[in-house]
This record gives structure tokens, sequence and C-alpha cells, in this order.
């Protein structure tokens, strides 16, 4: 392990004994490679050995501006620190800006966090070659420091509706920005409350007065020497969250706000000096930052899901509580088959999680280079998985990050167990780049269209032609998957047949599509729920793994793709064909009891398999979760920190409470 403990509390001692597998080979295939594994303890151990980079107080005892301020500091020292990481510069910066390394210190969001993971991609997706001279180098240097600013007090969703403006004058060939009511404000983008000064602005382009749709903007917001709002731009922080709140998101209004001609980042479509406007190959090229932050994002709710299970087990085997056996000692809570059943699915979820967002990031890397070269056919699949698994990463880890918290009793309650603000940066990613019930329509718009032409790309080929596979119960691994498609398809069938309905009614495709929108999203449900099952059963065909990770990482799988199947269940039941041949019943009956058979055979390797993530005590910023499992203690140092225990008697006490006793007497 990374860290040895003078003290290792019995229980977890004991956890460890007897690993039937080699934990380190887990974490190598996590971290993508020996090597990997390698320059990622290293990277630990430049960032975590710095003092200056730990928090003095818990960031919960700080007021909201010295948070921000604190946070910001440190931020300013990890890019100092860049220039020198053994890691190297891309490498670093990926570790630094997501929930893993980067989250040790700075917990609650990082300042500079939408500068690289917005504003740059923005500018390589969207700038030209000419462009992306000019502005690049300063970005990367930190010369400028950037943010993406596009919802509006008034619109995020539906960014056909955004109202700010860009009306091209080309007697001075500038755009003229403005923001025509509040509901134009900008409101949200990170970093644009206090941090940056530059934005990639998204407004709708006026040339020759005819609106030509949402385009994005090169704008500076304020002076690069004195940092004050430049004139005709209002700027400002939108105020406490429910987490990530060192991110300074912020609002942002244009008074006819001129920039050069050249500030349209042009990559994709034109405005010529005369006005001339020339339109993309296609229209939907300029969401493409938003595609490459959903696939992201995958993976950054997995990271965060791992540090949450890591903690919930780990204590779990620590808390001994009630009788399980009467007269005998209080059992781990672990052994409870209940604890199990909430701990043991959130934990195959981060493997589920991980394969499929490693598929999707290599998907996303192909259709980029195809794009770059001008063949845009993967579009339409990257778009649809892309928001398939961040819509069912977010949600499903948002709820599996609620049951880890659940699961540690009230001690999960503490701001300290760090299940907050876990909790606030993955339900924040249900919302953020695309609303989760927005994007499920959305992929239901290419179910619907791939079922209905018989055309689309790799992830919904299973929804072309003739349905294959067995129609009866198969029990094997291979049988499960084919019921998983059997209702994905079945799911899609009921949405149209839906819709057909509606349309024989006279509704308009429009009301129709409103009136089927459970059917629709269960649908798209199904789909994603297909895809990471696929991905889990088919990641284990391949790859070099030895018998005893096999065989505990099949357990998982096996045990995951039940448990989904257990908990949607009611899902099968639109599917008619499932009801007439009482598939439904044989099903549960079967899967059920083998799901508990599974609990059983995963609960001695639970510590072991959270151990294989190798998570550092300072990434996981738990007392509940340490490696060492010395949690009371742990639990009583963080108290003693609370500034309410640095007197006996606290001075409200003479002020309001004695007063109050007194005037009862
Ligand atoms: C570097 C590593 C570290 C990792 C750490 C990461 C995490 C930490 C940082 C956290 C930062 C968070 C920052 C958050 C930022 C934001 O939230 S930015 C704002 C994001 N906003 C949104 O996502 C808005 C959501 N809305 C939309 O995307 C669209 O408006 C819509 C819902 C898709 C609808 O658009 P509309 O133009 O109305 O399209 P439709 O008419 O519905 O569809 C038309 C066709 O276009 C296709 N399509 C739509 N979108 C795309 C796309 N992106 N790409 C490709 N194609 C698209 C759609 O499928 C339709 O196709 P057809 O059916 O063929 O017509
Ligand atoms: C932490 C955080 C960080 C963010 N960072 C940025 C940033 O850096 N830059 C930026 O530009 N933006 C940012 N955002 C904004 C974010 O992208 C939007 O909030 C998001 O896209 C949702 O849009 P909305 O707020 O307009 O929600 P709405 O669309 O108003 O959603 C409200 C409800 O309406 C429903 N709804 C809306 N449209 C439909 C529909 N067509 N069909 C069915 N139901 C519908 C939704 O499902 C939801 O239940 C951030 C948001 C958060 C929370």
């Amino acid at each position: 392990m990374s860290q040895k403990e003078t003290y290792e509390n019995p229980d977890l001692k004991k956890e460890r004994q007897n690993c039937p597998f080699n934990k380190e080979e887990i974490t190598n295939l996590l971290d993508g490679g020996k090597e990997k594994t390698a320059e990622r303890k290293q990277l630990e151990n430049y960032i975590l050995s710095d003092e200056q980079l730990k928090d003095a107080v818990p960031m919960e005892y700080l007021s909201h501006a010295d948070k921000y301020a604190e946070e910001l500091r440190k931020a300013c020292l990890l890019m100092h620190k860049l220039e020198n990481s053994p890691a190297g510069q891309v490498p670093t910066l990926r570790a630094l800006m997501g929930a893993g390394l980067g989250s040790a210190v700075l917990k609650e969001g990082n300042p500079l966090a939408l500068h690289y993971v917005m504003f740059i991609p923005a500018l390589m997706g969207q700038g030209t070659i000419d462009q992306q001279a000019k502005w690049l180098a300063k970005a990367y240097n930190l010369n400028i420091i950037g943010t993406y600013a596009q919802t509006e007090l008034g619109h995020g969703t539906f960014l056909r509706g955004l109202e700010t403006t860009a009306t091209y004058d080309p007697n001075t060939q500038e755009f003229v920005l403005e923001s025509p009511s509040l509901t134009a404000y900008k409101w949200w983008p990170g970093s644009l409350g206090k941090t940056a000064n530059y934005a990639v602005v998204m407004a709708q382009l006026y040339t020759k007065g005819k609106c030509e749709g949402t385009h994005p903007f090169m704008v500076q917001l304020r002076d690069e020497e004195t940092h004050e709002p430049l004139p005709g731009i209002v700027i400002g922080e939108i105020g406490p969250k429910l987490g990530m709140n060192t991110n300074d998101n912020g609002y942002l209004g244009f008074e006819k706000f001129r920039i050069p001609r050249d500030q349209l980042l042009m990559k994709h479509s034109q405005v010529l000096e005369d006005g001339t406007y020339v339109k993309p190959t296609n229209s939907k090229l300029s969401y493409a930052t938003m595609v490459f932050v959903r696939v992201v994002v995958c993976q950054d709710v997995t990271t965060n899901l791992r540090k949450a299970v890591t903690i919930a087990t780990r204590y779990s085997c620590v808390r001994r509580q009630s009788e399980l056996k009467p007269g005998d000692r209080e059992p781990q809570v672990m052994d409870y088959q209940a604890q199990q059943n909430k701990l043991l699915p959130p934990l195959a979820a981060t493997f589920a999680f991980q394969l499929a967002s490693d598929h999707l990031w290599n998907l996303y890397n192909t259709a980029n280079n195809n794009i770059e070269q001008g063949d845009l056919e993967l579009l339409p699949d990257l778009h649809g998985l892309s928001c398939a698994l961040k819509a069912l990463c977010s949600s499903e880890g948002a709820n599996f990050v609620e049951v880890c918290r659940q699961s540690c009793g009230g001690h999960g309650y503490m701001a300290c167990s760090n299940f907050p603000r876990i909790y606030g940066q993955v339900t924040a990613a249900e919302t953020y780049e695309g609303e989760n019930t927005v994007l499920w329509l959305q992929v239901a718009r290419y179910l619907v269209k791939t079922r209905k032409e018989q055309t689309g790309g790799l992830s919904v080929k299973y929804l072309i032609g003739e349905e294959k596979g067995p129609k009866t119960v198969d029990t094997t691994l291979e049988g499960i998957v084919h019921l998983y498609r059997r209702t994905a398809v079945g799911l899609v069938d009921v949405a149209i047949a839906e819709l057909e309905k509606s349309g024989r009614k006279g509704e308009a495709p429009h009301d129709a599509w409103n009136h089927a929108a459970v059917y629709l999203i269960k649908a798209a449900q199904a789909h994603a729920r297909l895809f990471v099952v696929e991905s889990f059963v088919n990641s284990l065909k391949v790859g070099n793994l030895s018998a005893p990770v096999r065989t505990v990482l099949s357990q998982l799988c096996e045990l995951f793709i039940i448990y989904w199947l257990l908990e949607r269940s009611g899902e099968l039941f639109f599917v008619r064909q499932f009801i007439k041949k009482r598939l439904v019943t044989v099903e549960f009956q079967v899967r059920t009891l083998l799901y508990v058979k599974l609990l059983a055979a995963i609960r001695p390797q639970a510590v072991n398999l959270v151990d294989s993530f190798d998570l550092r005590d300072e990434i996981l910023a738990s007392p509940l979760g340490c490696w060492d499992g010395n949690v009371y203690q742990r639990l009583f140092d963080e108290a003693a920190k609370s500034p309410l225990n640095q007197s006996s008697v606290h001075e409200s006490f003479h002020k309001y409470l004695k007063p109050l006793l007194k005037s009862n007497l």
C-alpha cells in the first residue's frame, strides 16, 4: 500500500489477510498499466508532500469569500508546480482537475477548472488554426484565464432560445454583444465570478439582418492588468450552492460591447468582412465542447463513487453494532446481508462505469479525429452515447453516494465524512452539461430514429433487424445480457407504439412526443444500462487477467447485472412478450437466489477490492475511510478543530443565553 501506518484496526487487518487476488493487478488495470500506476504514485508524492497545499483549518469553518481565496491560493500554487511535475504537464493537469488527486488539495472545486476543462477545449474545437495560434499559447501559459459562458438566467437547456446577441457591424468589422433583458444575462459559468478574464461566449449571431443561430465568440471580460471588468461588461458571482463552492460560478451582461470580427471562433462557420455568413457542415458542431465534457464527466463521477464506496466499505468493517447471533460479540455491520446489499452493488458499479467510460473515451477520440478530417459519420453515435452515459453514471452515481452515506449511520452525516462534498459534486453532474432528463430525451430521439429508419451507429446496432438470441430463460451471463437487450428493444417499440397511437388520434408529432416522454425515457435508460452491462461482460472476455482477478471481477459483474435487473424489474412488465411467456416470474426467482449467493461470495473481498483502488487518505479526506481504520480517534481529532471547542464557554453564552436563563428565574 502507499501508506503504511503503525496502527491498523484489527478488523481491517483481518479483512486484508489471505487476499486471494493480487491487489496491484486491479490497481494497474484501473490506472491503465503498471507504468501508469507508478507515474500516478510519483505524482501524488510530489503534490501531497507540499506543506503549503495542506489546509490549516477544515474548509467548513471558513467564510464563502475566504474559502474562495484559500482555494485560489492553492490552485495557483499547483500551477507553479506544473512546470517541474515528474508526470509531465498534460497527465498532471488531468489528475489535478478531477475528483482524484485534485480533490485532495481543492476539496470544493478548482477555480481554474473551467479554463482547462472547457475554455481551452472550446478554443481547440471551435477556433481556426490562426485563432489557436493567437490564443492557445496564452491560455496554456496562463497569461489569460477563461471560462465557457453559455447558460443564461432564462435558458440553460434550450440553446436555440439563448438571448445574448452578437450583431455584425460591417462598417467597423466588429460584433456588438448585447444582453437585451435580465434573462439574457449569462448565469452559472464556473470561474466567471472572480477568476476568469476571458470567456468563450455563446451568442445568437446576427449578420445582414438575419439570425444564424448560436455561435462561440472569444471575449475579453476584464483588464489584463487591473482585473477590473471592461466598460460594457457587467460581472459578478452568483452565491453559495449545494456544493462546488469554490468554482466561483458567475453572471455576465453585455452593454453594446464591441469585439473584432476575428473573435468569432471560425473553425466551422465564418462571417466574411462584408458580413456574408458561411454555414458549417453540421449546425451541431458548435456544441462539441459540451460533448467533450460529457465524456470526461463519466470518468470523474466514477472516481467520486470509488471514494464514497471506499469510505463506506472500510467503515462498515470497523463499525460493530447490534447483535447478529444472541450472546455473541456485536458483528461488523458489513456482515449484515442488508449492508452488503447497500454497498456491494455500488462497489461493482465502479468497475462497470469505468469500463463503459473507457469505451466512450475511445469512441470520442476516434470520432474527434475523424471530425478533424471532415468525416462526421460517428457524430450521432457519439452524441447519443455521451448523453446516455453522462446521464446514467451521474444519476446512478448520486444515488449510490447517498446510499454509501446512509450505510455509515450518523457518522456519515458529518461534514468531515466527506460525503456531503462528494454528493455535491456528483449531483451537480446530474444538472450541468445537459440536465439528465433532457439528455435522456436526446438519447430516445436517436433510438426511435434508428429503430424506424433501420440505420444507426455501433451503439444502437441491436435495434436494427430481427432480434437474435434465446427466447427462453437462459441462466448464463450471455443469457441475462440478452434479456437486457430484449428489454431495451421492447421499450423502444413500446415508445414507438405510443407515438403512433397519439398520431392516429390526430396529435401533432411534438405533442405525441411530449405524451410519450415516460416511455421514451425508460427506453433511453434501458439502452444505457445495456451498453454498460455489455461493456462489463465483454471486457472480461478479453484482457490478460490472472484467474483470481478474473474470478472476483466476474462475480462483481454478475452481481451488478442481476442487481439492476431486480431493481428495474418493473420495466420488464412493459414488454408484453415477457409476461405472456411467464419469463419475468421465473427470471426473478432464479436471479434473486443467485444475487444473494453473490453477496456472500464477494463480502470477504470487499476491503481488498477497495484497497485495490489505491486511494490515498488525503484523497478520501474522511476519518471514516482511512486506510488504518482508526475511525473513532480521527473523529475526535476532527471535532477538536471546531471553533466552538476553542473555549470551554462561548462568548455568546454571556450575550444571549445567560440573560435568558436569568429572566426565567
Ligand atoms: C480534463 C479531465 C478532468 C475531468 C474533470 C471534469 C469535471 C469537473 C469540472 C466541472 C465543470 C462543469 C462545467 C459545466 C458546464 C456546463 O454546464 S456548460 C453548459 C452545458 N449546457 C448544456 O449541456 C445544454 C443542453 N442542451 C443541449 O445540448 C441542446 O440544446 C439540446 C438539448 C441537445 C437540444 O438542442 P437543439 O438544437 O434544440 O437540438 P434538437 O432539435 O433537439 O436536435 C437536433 C439534432 O441535433 C442533434 N444534436 C443535438 N446536440 C448534438 C450534439 N451535441 N452533437 C451532435 N448532434 C447533436 C440531435 O441528435 C438532433 O439530430 P437529428 O435527430 O438527426 O435531427
Ligand atoms: C454546478 C453547475 C455548474 C455549471 N457550470 C456551467 C458553466 O460553466 N457554463 C455554463 O454555460 N453553464 C453552466 N451550468 C449551467 C447548466 O449547464 C444548466 O443549469 C443545465 O444545462 C440545465 O439547464 P437549466 O438550468 O436551464 O434547466 P431547465 O432546462 O430550466 O430545467 C428545469 C426542468 O425542466 C425540465 N426540462 C427542460 N427542458 C425540457 C424538455 N425539453 N423536455 C422535458 N423536460 C425539460 C428539466 O428536465 C428540469 O426538470 C452549470 C450548472 C451547475 C449546476
